[in-house]
């Protein structure tokens, strides 16, 4: 049985309504006869192209959170330096990520940010990383790192033990990446400017964990005047395949990976992942638990285990898998 797949986020609440209709077993079974559209003609300087203008789409309410760099600062010591200044700051479910609720100025304008105390970025942006769940020593690959957000937050986690290979295909994103990982004082991070498709086992060796926050369609959907199309969508969702097929190859037996999206298609999304599982008999699906992230707003998607958190907060999608 195929399910014509719709992209909206309206669509999804009845696209779940749907969902044991088109879960068999433990194989999920969306309509993939969209999945070998051609992707040879997409060049990455086109990805570069959509990428460069992604960074001019930034919604700074979404940004409105901090996550304190627990390698330079207690998260006590940064709140009560912060509120001096008269930026008020509340409590989220990570005692070391707090909400932004108002500031006399810029919250990125304070020696603290420069000194590397703290990283801002939406509180579903953690999300992906939390489920990883870094551990300090393990090998982990960030597929597509910049600006680094995660990345730097891996290695945060990771309390600078261990190794991070952060890969960005765009050499000027590189930059942004770079600067962010010396600006947080970060020693156990190696970056690298090439395209993640073509990372190989026999050249980079295997992974423990690995997080592919896959470029998307995402902050097309968060900047109204800008159009995104079916194409677009398309385009993203056959680059996701291809970027996930190579996670696998590259995970150790037992490893683990975070497949993570800003976009709410589900050609992005529960497309990729039913894809993935269903092709391959090597991975097994991790079930999330949207209880663990208290005070979002966090659904189970069409796929059961995976994740969906929804507006007021930035638009997420995060599925987990793990390599038999
Ligand atoms: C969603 S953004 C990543 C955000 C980042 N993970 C963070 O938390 O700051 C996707 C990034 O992937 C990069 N990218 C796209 N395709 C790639 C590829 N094939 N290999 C490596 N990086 C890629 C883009 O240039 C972009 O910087």
């Amino acid at each position: 049985m195929g399910l014509k797949l719709t992209s909206s986020l309206r669509d999804i609440k009845k696209m779940r309504q749907m969902k044991d209709k088109i879960r068999k077993e433990d194989k999920i079974e969306l309509d993939l006869s969209k999945s070998n559209n051609n992707l040879k003609n997409d060049s990455n300087d086109e990805l570069d192209k959509k990428n460069d203008e992604d960074n001019n789409t930034v919604d700074f309410q979404n940004y409105k959170y901090i996550r304190v760099n627990t390698l330079q600062i207690t998260p006590e010591e940064l709140k009560k330096r912060l509120e001096n200044k008269k930026i008020v700051l509340e409590d989220t479910f990570l005692d070391y990520a707090f909400k932004v609720i108002s500031s006399p100025f810029s919250v990125g304008a304070t020696p603290e940010y420069l000194y590397g105390y703290y990283f801002m970025q939406s509180i579903s942006s953690m999300v992906p990383v939390i489920a990883l769940n870094p551990q300090k020593g393990e090998r982990i690959l960030d597929m597509c790192a910049a600006p680094g957000g995660k990345t730097t937050h891996i290695a945060q986690l990771m309390n600078n033990e261990g190794m991070v290979f952060a890969v960005e295909v765009n050499k000027n994103r590189v930059r942004s990446l770079t600067s962010n990982i010396n600006r947080m004082g970060l020693k156990n991070v190696v970056t690298m400017n090439t395209d993640s498709v073509n990372l190989k086992p026999e050249e980079l060796g295997l992974f423990d964990k690995i997080l592919l926050d896959a470029p998307c369609t995402g902050n097309a959907y968060k900047d109204s005047s800008r159009i995104k199309n079916r194409s677009d969508i398309l385009f993203c969702s056959n680059r996701q395949k291809e970027l996930i097929h190579t996670a696998i190859d590259l995970l150790k037996s037992g490893g683990e990976l975070v497949y993570s999206t800003c976009s709410p298609e589900i050609e992005e999304d529960e497309e990729v992942i039913s894809h993935i599982v269903n092709l391959r008999n090597d991975v097994e699906l991790v079930k999330l638990d949207k209880n663990d992230y208290k005070g979002l707003n966090i659904e189970d998607a069409i796929i059961k285990g995976t994740l969906k958190i929804l507006p007021p907060n930035e638009p997420f999608y995060i599925a987990k898998l793990k390599k038999l």
